[in-house]
């Protein structure tokens, strides 16, 4: 082997072979080179290119014309809801580690959060069904849990398993729930006819609830929640199930009770339905609130989808699970 620099000043003794094999490595170096510059110069391209199309990403989204927020209440209305250090751990699953939350009356509360982020077990100990290991919470004055009974007159409940006497008919199970929440049968009966054709269950009303489906079941769980008009309406996973129509006609009953003065608490995980009929939210990330306030001030000029992700961790790049592309038959 001949060395490179050889080549420069060859030496009076240097054969033909040799400078021909010196020359031939220069070539196959120079080859080499140019490959390595030319990966060089991708990976450069490769990285301009990203940091460009998330530099357009960011432009667009901060351009991108967010929906418009609802009025939140003004921060000098009262309070309806206050959750003070709420904590409750299942064994060793600490569900909620301390939650603290204010929703002002007349709102249209979001609470958003992973699965398993401890929206449920949030909302049963708002509304009395789960006892708290740590926390207060207070609706309208009134402690849930030192004063139960007064509290839960003052709140109408969508539970996320619903559990529904489901032997009676719709027309039996909204009888049922008026008159244990103190309404006399005549009132009853008026709001029944109101919330039956509200929720259009009129073909339904004296079948079975068993028989229903799952959206219906879900219907005439909310009218039971709302027969004796209360203050306050929490409502885990209204949506669910329930069809386009439907979620139409239940947003738009939600938001007259709203103006009306009431307050609605409801958790999603429909972004978009969140940003368009909220005015304020809460980010619940693993037992704890990530962020809560105004609809604005938590999506910060982003989507709240984008903000949440953000907030919730980012996307997991799925790797691996070929096997499901193998389509075994
Ligand atoms: N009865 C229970 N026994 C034991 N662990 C529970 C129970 N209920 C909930 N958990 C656990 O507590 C955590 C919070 O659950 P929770 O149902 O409150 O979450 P979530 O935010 O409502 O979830 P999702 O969006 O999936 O409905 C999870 O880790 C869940 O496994």
């Amino acid at each position: 082997m001949v060395a490179i620099g050889l080549v420069d000043a060859p030496p009076a003794e240097l054969t033909i072979e040799d400078t021909a094999a010196a020359v031939a490595e220069l070539e196959l170096i120079e080859e080499l080179t140019i490959e390595q510059i030319d990966e060089d110069e991708a990976e450069a391209e490769a990285e301009a290119a990203a940091a460009a199309a998330k530099a357009a990403a960011r432009k667009k989204r901060a351009t991108r014309k967010l929906p418009t927020a609802t009025k939140a209440p003004a921060a000098s209305a009262p309070a309806v809801l206050t959750i003070s250090g709420l904590a409750k751990s299942y064994g060793a699953t600490q569900a909620v580690a301390g939650i603290d939350l204010e929703v002002r009356t007349g709102s249209f509360y979001g609470i958003v959060g992973p699965n398993g982020a401890g929206k449920t077990t949030t909302l049963s100990m708002v509304t009395g069904l789960l006892r708290p290991d740590a926390g207060t919470v207070v609706v309208h004055d009134v402690d849930v849990w030192k004063e139960p009974a007064k509290a839960k007159r003052m709140t109408g409940v969508l539970p996320d398993r619903l559990r529904l006497f489901d032997r009676l008919t719709g027309a039996q199970l909204l009888y049922y729930s008026g008159v244990l929440r103190g309404l006399d049968a005549q009132t009853v009966r008026t709001r029944s006819a109101d919330l039956v054709s509200a929720f259009g269950l009129e073909e339904a009303i004296n079948r079975l609830v068993a028989d229903y489906s799952a959206g219906m079941t879900k219907k005439i769980a909310l009218a039971c929640a709302m027969i004796h008009s209360p203050r306050l309406l929490v409502l885990d996973e209204p949506f669910e199930a329930v069809d386009p129509v439907s979620a139409a006609n239940l947003i738009e009953i939600l938001q007259r009770y709203v103006a009306a003065g009431g307050t609605v608490v409801l958790s999603s995980h429909g972004m978009d339905l969140i940003e368009r009929v909220c005015d304020s939210v809460a980010i619940i990330v693993q037992g704890r609130v990530l962020a809560a306030g105004t609809l604005d001030e938590v999506r910060d000029g982003e989507r709240l989808e984008d903000r949440f992700v953000e907030l919730a961790g980012g996307r997991k790049v799925a790797e691996g699970m070929e096997w499901l592309h193998s389509f075994s038959d």
